[in-house]
């Protein structure tokens, strides 16, 4: 058993119910509601006992109801229990699916406004896992678990006090043995929320670990990973198997107990109950009676076990989504569609500072260990049409000053001015309005061609995309396809090759015509039919813009007006191609190490005759 699952279970606490009545307060009607339809279903489950006694007297004594009074009575509980167990269910499933409804919007509302902080540190697997089984945990416990809480005890209740006046003795012996079913059910209560929730989490662990794999099927055919994959998966699923074989046997030793103790009373009442005829202090019709009502205050102390434990579970899954929607957001709102926003004459960084360590919270352990994870100290201003090209080592920190223009993490010093406005005073909507990214990923979504441009500018016309899609020279292989831009194009693109879905990404980013264009440069993946058509495309972008661009090929920004060597996060070397060159630092060494390489690679290829 995991700590972590003991503190998940033992978390699931008063404040977490509290919450959750707040989800029911919005269905005030709809739970008044089931509440009396649940007293009903009790009244008539306790004149079914009455009935069985109108009739077994009748048939031996001869009672003052008539038989069509007793068929009519009868028939009137059948018609009664029909109704009830309809109206029951149908608005048990209707508060379920309303709770889980607005837990699982508020759900995505809140992750949708988790900062770039928390989302990088959790597997998404972990957010689908709060959105859909947790999820349903929770509904389930707080519709029919939850009713089956109050019901049964009452049932019990009104049991008891019918019980009491066909013989107080007899019914208070029954009801000793309540406390006999609660100590059974208090000594496996605890057991089944523990192998519950084990099981959950060894579930939530075997998704995460699926929803890698699914995602990569051809890194696993390639790396021949198909064994391994199954072997790792196999230990996750046995875990799953050992938890739910625990929670069986604990289930199944809870069950017995309570059918034994059940039995006993009831075989018990039957002896009792006929000695009790036999001496005359109670009628035939009286014992029927009574029998069926120590069934109503057995049951209930059989099923409240597994059905607490069910709420537990219920509690549980909801502390987990609750540390999602408490963990604090971006944004007090979702944002609005953030349009582009026309022109920016300057952009200007000023001494940009920031460390993914500071903002982990763990400062001292990292400030010596992990230097250089982040960005320190970055000045620069880029005027409207200007080209930055960053170069340097792999985790420089290039990709980071992307995400602090994209206002994805806050620098910890310095300012950012759009236009001479200071950043941290706009919304961050506004911040990102500025800015168009086309990131190393493409990050296309499941879709049409079309729905994934139009991602740039949702209210752009027909014309618009095409229009962008040419000038990404995507719009020939678009008609190429006979459903052309309404082509789907699968998971994250997988229809498409890696050029299509570069180029179709720039078409979004195109688009979107924001004044500064963020660059992240992929082609060196690409063959050189698809570079040179992403190149054409990257061109028609950056025309009028201020773009940004991370460059592994240094041959492709020797145009750039400004070139930044970014070096542990800092900016070690600033100025055009002649500049750095003629300085002979840094970017002459990586220059002459490319064309080393190139020249290397062309050697490579020239045919031996
Ligand atoms: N979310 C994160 N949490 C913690 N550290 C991070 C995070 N993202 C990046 N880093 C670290 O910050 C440093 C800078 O990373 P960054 O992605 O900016 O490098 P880069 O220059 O873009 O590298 P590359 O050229 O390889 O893409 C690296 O040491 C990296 O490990």
């Amino acid at each position: 058993m995991k700590k972590g699952t003991d503190r998940a279970v033992d978390g699931a606490s008063k404040g977490t119910f509290k919450r959750l009545a707040a989800y029911i307060r919005h269905y005030k009607t709809l739970y008044a509601g089931l509440g009396i339809i649940t007293l009903v279903k009790i009244g008539l489950s306790l004149s079914i006992a009455w009935f069985l006694a109108l009739v077994t007297n009748a048939a031996v004594y001869g009672s003052e109801q008539s038989w069509p009074t007793l068929l009519m009575i009868g028939g009137g509980i059948l018609v009664g229990e029909v109704i009830v167990h309809y109206a029951d269910q149908v608005l048990r499933t209707k508060a379920s699916a309303s709770i889980r409804k607005d837990l699982r919007e508020d759900t995505l509302n809140h992750i949708l406004r988790l900062p770039a902080k928390c989302t990088d540190k959790h597997h998404s697997g972990e957010f689908l896992s709060r959105m859909t089984s947790d999820n349903q945990a929770v509904g389930e416990a707080m519709g029919t678990t939850l009713f089956g809480l109050i019901s049964n005890p009452l049932l019990a209740l009104g049991a008891f006090i019918y019980l009491l006046t066909i013989s107080w003795p007899m019914a208070l012996l029954c009801f000793a043995m309540g406390p006999v079913m609660i100590l059974i059910g208090g000594l496996t209560g605890k057991a089944i929320r523990r192998s519950a929730a084990g099981q959950q989490e060894a579930i939530g662990e075997a998704t995460v670990y699926l929803q890698d794999v699914f995602g990569a099927p051809s890194v696993v055919k390639a790396y021949g990973m198909e064994r391994r994959t199954f072997t790792a998966f196999l230990q996750r699923s046995r875990e799953i198997f050992g938890w739910e074989m625990k929670s069986a046997r604990i289930q199944g030793g809870s069950a017995s107990a309570s059918a034994f103790a059940g039995n006993l009373m009831f075989v018990g009442a039957i002896v009792a109950g006929a000695y009790l005829v036999h001496i005359g202090n109670i009628t035939v019709g009286s014992m029927l009676a009574f029998i069926q009502l120590m069934n109503y205050l057995v049951m209930p102390f059989t099923v409240l076990p597994s059905m607490w434990a069910g709420m537990q579970q219920g509690l549980g899954a909801a502390d987990r989504i609750f540390k999602v929607t408490d963990a604090p957001a971006e944004t007090e709102e979702l944002l609005e569609d953030n349009a582009a926003v026309e022109s920016l004459q300057e952009l200007r960084l000023e001494n940009l500072s920031f460390s993914y360590d500071t903002e982990g919270g763990n400062e001292t352990e990292n400030e010596q260990t992990h230097e250089g994870k982040g960005l320190k100290d970055v000045t620069l201003t880029a005027k409207a049409g200007e080209t930055v090209a960053l170069v340097g080592e792999s985790g420089g920190g290039k990709t980071t000053l992307f995400k602090l223009l994209l206002g994805m993490y806050p620098p910890q010093s310095g300012r950012m001015l759009l236009n001479g406005e200071d950043a941290r005073q706009m919304d961050l909507g506004q911040q990102r309005s500025h800015f168009a990214w086309v990131p190393q990923e493409a990050h296309l979504f499941s879709g049409t061609i079309r729905e994934n441009i139009a991602d740039g500018k949702p209210e752009a016309s027909g014309q618009e995309i095409e229009r962008a899609a040419k000038m990404a020279e995507a719009h020939d292989f678009i008609l190429e396809f006979p459903e052309g831009f309404d082509t789907k194009i699968g998971e994250r693109g997988a229809r498409l090759s890696g050029g299509q879905r570069q180029r179709i990404a720039i078409a979004r980013a195109l688009l979107r015509n924001a004044p500064v264009l963020l660059l992240d440069e992929a082609t060196s993946a690409l063959d050189n039919e698809s570079e040179r058509k992403v190149q054409q495309a990257l061109e028609q972008l950056k025309k009028g813009r201020t773009t940004f661009v991370i460059a592994h090929r240094l041959s492709t920004i020797q145009g750039a007006d400004r070139i930044i060597v970014m070096e542990k996060g800092r900016a070690a070397e600033t100025g055009t191609h002649a500049e750095l060159m003629t300085l002979r630092g840094r970017y002459f060494d990586l220059y002459q190490a490319q064309l080393r390489e190139t020249q290397a690679e062309h050697l490579d290829t020239v045919p031996v005759s």
